[in-house]
This record gives C-alpha cells, sequence and structure tokens, in this order.
C-alpha cells in the first residue's frame, strides 16, 4: 500500500478511485475436509483474494505454503492488478493458496487437498471470473487437477469449455508451449532491456540467484545463453558458491533427484546464508519469496541491477537504501510479468481453440515486456522517479482511464 500511495499521489489519481482500489473486491476464505491417507481426516485453510477486475476478470496464481494466510495472499493480489495493467493484459488481480507444506503430503493426499480446494472455492473461480495458475510449490499437475474438479461440476455439454478456468496447465491438457518458462524467460527479457538501455553488455556479466524453482532456474537458463556466469544460488535448503560459475543445466538435473533442494551439491561450496548478498557480482535476480533484501541487509548488495524475479522480494526500507545506493531495481510487476503474459496466452489458445507453437509465445511475451518496459522508463522520466513507481504510474493511468470511460462500477 505505500507503493501504491506514493504512486497515486505521484499521478495524482482520482480521490474515488484511490478509495476503490485501496479495498480488495473480495476475500474468500475456506475451510476444507480432506481425508488423508491413514484414514484420518484433516482440516485445511485455503484462500482467494480478489482485488480488483475493472480490466476483466481476476488473474493471479495459487500458492501452497505454510506461510500463505489471508494477508500474503491480499498483497499478492493487489500486485497482480498492477502487474496485468502494466502488461496491457485484460485481467485484475487476483491470489490465493492453500496454507500447507506440500512436502508433508503424498502425491495422492496432494492431489485430494486440491480438489476440495477448487471444490470448496465453488463459482468464485471460472474461466471469465478469476483464472488461477501456478505459483510457489504449484505446478503443472496441480492446475489439471483444478481444471479436472472444476469441469466436473459442469454439465456433459459445457465441461470442455471450462478447461481455462486455470492457466498453467499440462501441454497435453490445453497448456501454453512455453508457459513453464515464461516467467524466467521475461525476466531475462527485462534485463536484455536494462543492458540496451543502459549500453551493458551481459557477456561474462556474474550474477546470483535466490529460488533455484520454476522462475530462478529458467532465469539463470536464459542469462546462461546470453553468456553470463551464475555463481551463487540460494534456496530454502542453503546456499551454493563457485565464482567460476555454476552449471544451471547439471544442478537443475541435481536439484530434480534431491528433493528440490540445491544443498549438496559437488560443483560448488557451501556458503552461510546471510552470506548470500554479501556476494561479489553484476546482477541479482531473488527468485523465491518476498521481504528478502530489507534494510538489514540491502547495503551489503555489490551489484548494479536487481531484477525481481518473486513478487516483493525487496521491502520499501530496503529499496531506499538501494536507490541512494544507485542499483537499478527492474520492479517485479514488470520483471516476472511474462508469467502472467505467457497465461493471457494460454487463456487465449483455449478460448479460440488454437496451439500457438513456443517460437510465437516467446517473441509474444518479449514483445508487451519490452513495451512494459519501455513505458515504465517513460513514465518514471516524466514523473522524476523512480522505476517502481514510474511501473506503478502506468498501471494506474490505465485503470484509472477504464473507471472514468465507464463509470465508477465495473
Ligand atoms: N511461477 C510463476 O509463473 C511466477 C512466479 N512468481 C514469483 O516468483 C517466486 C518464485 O516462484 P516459483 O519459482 O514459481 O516457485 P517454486 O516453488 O518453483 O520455487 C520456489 C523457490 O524458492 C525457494 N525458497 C523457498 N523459501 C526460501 C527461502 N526462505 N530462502 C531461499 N529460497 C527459498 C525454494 O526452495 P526449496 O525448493 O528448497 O523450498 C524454491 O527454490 C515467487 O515469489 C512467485 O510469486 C512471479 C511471477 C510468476
Ligand atoms: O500466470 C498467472 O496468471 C499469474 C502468475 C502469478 O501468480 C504472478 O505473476 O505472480
Amino acid at each position: 500500500m505505500k507503493q501504491f500511495n506514493h504512486a497515486a499521489d505521484t499521478i495524482k489519481l482520482d480521490a474515488g478511485i484511490r478509495k476503490i482500489l485501496s479495498a480488495t473486491n473480495s476475500e474468500i476464505s475456506v475451510h476444507f475436509p480432506v481425508k488423508m491417507d491413514d484414514g484420518t481426516i484433516e482440516v485445511f485453510n485455503g484462500y482467494r483474494v480478489q482485488h480488483n477486475n475493472a480490466l476483466g476478470p481476476y488473474k493471479g496464481g495459487l500458492r501452497f505454503h505454510p506461510a500463505v494466510d489471508i494477508d500474503t495472499a491480499r498483497a499478492l493480489a493487489i500486485w497482480m492488478t498492477w502487474k496485468s495493467a502494466l502488461a496491457g493484459l485484460p485481467y485484475g488481480g487476483g491470489k490465493g493458496g492453500v496454507s500447507i507444506d506440500p512436502q508433508a503430503y503424498s502425491k495422492s493426499e496432494l492431489e485430494r487437498i486440491t480438489r476440495r480446494f477448487t471444490y470448496a472455492l465453488g463459482e468464485n473461480i471460472g474461466p471469465d471470473v478469476d483464472i488461477p495458475a501456478p505459483d510457489v510449490n504449484t505446478n503443472p499437475q496441480i492446475m489439471a487437477w483444478i481444471a479436472d474438479t472444476f469441469a466436473s461440476t459442469k454439465s456433459p455439454s459445457t465441461r470442455m469449455l471450462n478447461l481455462h478456468v486455470v492457466t498453467g496447465k499440462p501441454i497435453g491438457s490445453g497448456g501454453l508451449k512455453g508457459r513453464d518458462r515464461a516467467t524466467g524467460f521475461g525476466v531475462v527479457a527485462s534485463i536484455k532491456s536494462w543492458a540496451k538501455l543502459k549500453g551493458v553488455d551481459l557477456l561474462n556479466k556474474t550474477f546470483i540467484v535466490q529460488g533455484f524453482g520454476n522462475v530462478g532456474y529458467w532465469a539463470s537458463h536464459f542469462m546462461t545463453e546470453l553468456g553470463a556466469k551464475l555463481i551463487a544460488v540460494q534456496d530454502a535448503s542453503g546456499t551454493i558458491y563457485n565464482e567460476s560459475g555454476i552449471d544451471s543445466e547439471q544442478l537443475h538435473d541435481y536439484v530434480s533427484i534431491n528433493n528440490g533442494d540445491v544443498y549438496g551439491y559437488e560443483g560448488a561450496k557451501q556458503l552461510e546464508n546471510n552470506s548470500f548478498f554479501k556476494v561479489e557480482c553484476d546482477i541479482v535476480i531473488p527468485a523465491a519469496l518476498s521481504n528478502q533484501i530489507t534494510s538489514e541487509n540491502a547495503d551489503e548488495i555489490k551489484a548494479s541491477l536487481i531484477a525481481e524475479g518473486a513478487n516483493g522480494p525487496i521491502d520499501t526500507e530496503g529499496e531506499k537504501i538501494l536507490l541512494a545506493k544507485g542499483v537499478d531495481i527492474i520492479p517485479d510487476i514488470l520483471c516476472n510479468a511474462g508469467g502472467v503474459t505467457g497465461s493471457y496466452y494460454e487463456w487465449l489458445q483455449n478460448k479460440r481453440s488454437e496451439n500457438y507453437n513456443i517460437d510465437t509465445v516467446l517473441e509474444m511475451i518479449e514483445e508487451k515486456l519490452s513495451v512494459a518496459f519501455s513505458k515504465t522508463v517513460e513514465s518514471a522520466r516524466k514523473y522524476k522517479t523512480d522505476w517502481r513507481t514510474g511501473a506503478y504510474c502506468v498501471a494506474l493511468e490505465r485503470i484509472q482511464q477504464t473507471y472514468q470511460e465507464r463509470g465508477v462500477f465495473p
């Protein structure tokens, strides 16, 4: 809300629209029972927050993590509204999840948890209402279970018209070729735009990545393709470092047989967790959770660029320190918008019964992000402000325009 208020002041946002955007439209909290493998019943807490739908159906991921609660879902839903608006997509913002550690459950328990959660959400989601997608600890398999459960509540004649209730599905179930890499690809597309703007050659530039899941791995993959060198990675299991470079593909193979963890990878040495952000490098890519860079560690960062793959990785105090040091920050709502943009093309291909090829998808994502990057930089120049505020201003102006054209009530 601090970020929103600052941008709202900057563009002198209409007072009524400011009130509307300061509140969420709805906050759904469900408690649903699931039978465990041993026959006992557990009751889970799930959330879906729908912030605003002035531009189109609510859109945003579902997270399965012990830290998910209504506040997390609210912050993430609000960011989705700005992100979709900035990328020029016909969506509003929503986000949600279930408060669980998925590692504590078997695959069949996770399937039942996902299906009961979907059932509990009922008509609050739908292809033209609110369209979930993958986020932390959720994946194409989970999306397929959601699509199947949601569609099975419809009459047989309309079942197939409901599968795009979620994006990020497996390819065989209407998923988009390239949605798996869309967010990491978009992070690197934004870094390329930054490099072009600043006249920086990315060849041999060093980078570090926090989080080596979907976003962290694919960002590393595309950075490596450009000739940049990955030198440190941190995930929940620990921190690894090799100044001569870490092979992102080998690490990915290792992680996939090591319970998702980078810890123990032989091609690098282990570091203390609190040394991660101190690593001497050119670019930092946070791709894990929120509030990782704060007033406690912002001063330790030596890079000239932070590309926010994660949502909200830098808190407002940490950001002030970084901006004062002259560090460039590509804000989350721009930098990680490749994911929701890929989701948009999946939704569109489902609606149109089409099947895009991967080169077309990546081209379309890069084009949208390059436009969003230019608009952000222009807006920051116009309002003499930082890039995050510039990006918010673009998003808020678009939403303000729609309210002013249509009247206050969507
Ligand atoms: N998936 C998408 O399309 C999009 C994701 N995002 C954002 O990107 C971020 C990552 O999402 P995604 O890659 O999908 O999620 P994944 O679940 O695929 O990966 C999450 C990664 O974060 C690591 N992690 C978790 N907790 C910590 C911690 N305390 N310290 C360091 N690392 C940690 C995990 O480590 P471990 O495996 O050891 O638990 C894992 O490597 C999130 O902020 C998400 O909201 C943004 C836009 C789209
Ligand atoms: O793909 C989507 O719809 C949303 C992705 C997401 O949750 C995000 O951008 O944070």
